[in-house]
C-alpha cells in the first residue's frame, strides 16, 4: 500500500509522540511508523517503573529512621518481592495506556513495521511505501550488553527484562553505576538483596564533581558494595550462577543487571541511502539547534541522537523536529537549562554546567555539607553535599552538582535560576523559610559569594527599587 504524508515519524516513543502532537497543531497529514513494543521506553521500562520500585525501596529503608525516632514494631516489616514487582507492573500498565492510545488514534496512518529509507522522501515499511515531505527519526536506544555476556542467557538482565521478573535471586552484580545502576542498585539493596556494584569510571550517578561524587559513593555504599575502576568480565559458574571477575577478585552471584549505557537504534534504517556523514557511534551529523541532517528534509530527535538522553529533552526535541520539519525556514528555537536528576536517596543531580564542563579558572564553587543541615537532621536524612558554581566575573550562577535529600526539588529551583541568568546576590535576595533544606542552598551560595570579587549590596535583601518593593508596602 502507498501512503503519502506531509510528515512521517519513525518511532512511537516520547520524542516521536511529542513530534506527533506538535505536528497535529499544524496538520493531520502525518504517518507514524513503529517497530517494537508501544508505550514508550520511559513509561514501559524506564522512568516510571524504576521510580515505582524506588518508592517501595525507600519506604522500606525508612524503617531505620522510624526505629531511631521511637516508632516501635518496624522489625516486623518484611519484603514480598513478587508483590513489589506486581505493583510496579500494575502502575507501568497505567502509565503506558495513554501513549499506546495516542499511537492507535491515527488508525491506518499508524504503521507497525521496520522502515528503511529508499531516499530522503521515501520509506519502505514491509509491503508499504511511504512518501513524505519530511521524516523524523525518533527510534530511541537500547541497552548495551557485551557480546560474550549474551551466552549467559537470562542470568544477565537489562532494564528491558528487569520489570518482568517475578522473583529476584538474592545475590546480584550491578555492572555500570550511571543513572540506572545507581537507582536500581540502591533499590535492590534497600529491598534486602546482596548487591555488588561495579563501574569502570570513578564517577557514579552522572556526577562529575569529585566532592559530590564522594558523598554519593558513601550514600550508595549503605546498600551495596561498590568497586569503581572495575573492568568486569563474566563467566558461567555452572548451574544458575555467574562468576564476576574484576580487579583480580572474583565473586559468584545469581544474576547480573547490565547497566552499561545505551546504544542508538539506527540499524536497518538504510541511512546509507541518505548519503550523510556519521560519527564514530554511527549517528548521522545533525544541526544541534534544528536537529536537521544537513539540508535534507530529515530530522533526528530523542535518545537516538544521544545528545541529551532524558525524557523531557526527548519531548522537547520531538517538538523542535516537528516544528522545523513543517516550517523549514523558521527561526531557531531555544533550549531549556540542562537538568538531570537521579532518584536515589539522596537524589543526585546536575544543573546547568556540571563540574566537568566549567570554564577553567573562570568560576568559583560554594559548598554545603548536608550532614549538618538542620531540616535534613530532623528527618534522619542528613547526608550529602551540594556545590554551586558561579562565574567569577559577574557572579552569575553557572550550574550545580548535588547529592542531597530533596535534590530533585533543589535542582529544579537552581535550573530555573540558571536559565534566568541570575547572580548569586540576586538569588540570596529571594525568600528562604526556616527550617527548610533550601537553607542549605543559601549556605552554598554564601560560600560562593565569599570568593567573588564584585561589589555587593550590604544586606541579603532586595533594594527598594527592585520588583519586590511591593512586599514592603511600596507603590507597585
Ligand atoms: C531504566 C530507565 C530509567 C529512566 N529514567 C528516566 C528518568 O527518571 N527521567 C528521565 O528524564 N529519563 C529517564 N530515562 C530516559 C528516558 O526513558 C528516555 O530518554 C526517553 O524514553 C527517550 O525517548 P525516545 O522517544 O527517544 O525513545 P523511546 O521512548 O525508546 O522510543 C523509541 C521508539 O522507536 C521504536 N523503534 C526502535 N527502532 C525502530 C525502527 N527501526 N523503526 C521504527 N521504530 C523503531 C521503539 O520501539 C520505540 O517505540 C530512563 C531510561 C531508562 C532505560
Ligand atoms: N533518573 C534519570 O533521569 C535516569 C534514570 C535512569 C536512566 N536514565 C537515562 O538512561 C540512560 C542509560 O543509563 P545507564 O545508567 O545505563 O547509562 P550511563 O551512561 O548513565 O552509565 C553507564 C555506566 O556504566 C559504566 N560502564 C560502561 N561500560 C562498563 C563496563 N564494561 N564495566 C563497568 N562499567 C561500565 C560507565 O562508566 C557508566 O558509569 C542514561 O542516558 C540516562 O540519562 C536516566
Amino acid at each position: 500500500m502507498k501512503h503519502k504524508a506531509r510528515l512521517a515519524i519513525i518511532g512511537a516513543g516520547t520524542a516521536g509522540l511529542t513530534a506527533l502532537k506538535e505536528a497535529q497543531r499544524h496538520t493531520d497529514d502525518v504517518v507514524l511508523i513503529n517497530y517494537g513494543p508501544y508505550g514508550t521506553t520511559c513509561a514501559r521500562v524506564g522512568c516510571m517503573p524504576s521510580k515505582a520500585l524506588l518508592a517501595a525501596a525507600h519506604g522500606y529503608a525508612s524503617r531505620r529512621f522510624l526505629a531511631e525516632a521511637g516508632i516501635r514494631g518496624t522489625e516486623a516489616l518484611s519484603v514480598d518481592i513478587p508483590t513489589v514487582m506486581e505493583r510496579v507492573r500494575a502502575l507501568r500498565d497505567r502509565f503506558i495506556a495513554g501513549p499506546i492510545q495516542l499511537a492507535k488514534s491515527l488508525g491506518e496512518r499508524s504503521l507497525r513495521g521496520r522502515p528503511r529509507f529508499l531516499d530522503a522522501h521515501t520509506l519502505e515499511v514491509g509491503e508499504n511505501r511511504v512518501e513524505a515531505g519530511a521524516v523524523i527519526i525518533a527510534t530511541g536506544s537500547r541497552p548495551v550488553v557485551p557480546e560474550p555476556w549474551q551466552a549467559l542467557g537470562d542470568r544477565v538482565v537489562t532494564t528491558d527484562e528487569f520489570f518482568e521478573q517475578r522473583t529476584l535471586g538474592p545475590r546480584v552484580a550491578v555492572v555500570g553505576l550511571g543513572a540506572i545502576g545507581a537507582e536500581l542498585g540502591q533499590a535492590l539493596g534497600q529491598l534486602g538483596l546482596e548487591v555488588h556494584g561495579y563501574t569502570r569510571a570513578p564517577f557514579v550517578a552522572g556526577l562529575s564533581d569529585p566532592a559530590v561524587n564522594e558523598a554519593m559513593l558513601a550514600a550508595l555504599s549503605q546498600s551495596m558494595e561498590i568497586r569503581t575502576g572495575a573492568n568486569v568480565e563474566l563467566a558461567d559458574a555452572g548451574g544458575k550462577a555467574v562468576q564476576v571477575h574484576a580487579g583480580g577478585e572474583s565473586r559468584e552471584v545469581d544474576w547480573v543487571l547490565a547497566s552499561l549505557g545505551r546504544r542508538p537504534n539506527l540499524e536497518g534504517l538504510g541511512l546509507e541511502a541518505l548519503g550523510v556523514a556519521t560519527n564514530e557511534r554511527g549517528i548521522p551529523d545533525f544541526d544541534p539547534r534544528t536537529l536537521r541532517l544537513g539540508d535534507l528534509p530529515v530530522y533526528i530527535a530523542g535518545d537516538v541522537n544521544a545528545a541529551q538522553p532524558l525524557m523531557h529533552e526527548g519531548a522537547d526535541e520531538g517538538r523542535i523536529a516537528a516544528y522545523h520539519a513543517l516550517h523549514p525556514n523558521a527561526e531557531c528555537i531555544g533550549r531549556r537549562a540542562p537538568l538531570a536528576i537521579v532518584f536515589s536517596e539522596p537524589n543526585a543531580a546536575r544543573v546547568g554546567l556540571g563540574h566537568a564542563q566549567l570554564p577553567e579558572g573562570a568560576f568559583v564553587a560554594g559548598d554545603a555539607d548536608f550532614s549538618r543541615q538542620a531540616r535534613a537532621l530532623m528527618a534522619g536524612r542528613n547526608t550529602g553535599q551540594l556545590r554551586v558554581y558561579a562565574a567569577r566575573e559577574d557572579g552569575r550562577l553557572l550550574g550545580a552538582e548535588m547529592a542531597i535529600p530533596d535534590g530533585e526539588h533543589i535542582a529544579h529551583l537552581l535550573a530555573w535560576v540558571v536559565q534566568q541568568r541570575l547572580t548569586v546576590d540576586e538569588v540570596l535576595q529571594m525568600p528562604f523559610y526556616h527550617p527548610v533544606v533550601e537553607e542549605g542552598v543559601r549556605g552554598a551560595l554564601q560560600a560562593a559569594r565569599k570568593q567573588l570579587e564584585a561589589s555587593r549590596p550590604p544586606l541579603d535583601l532586595p533594594l527598594c527599587e527592585s520588583p519586590a518593593a511591593w512586599a514592603l508596602g511600596g507603590e507597585d
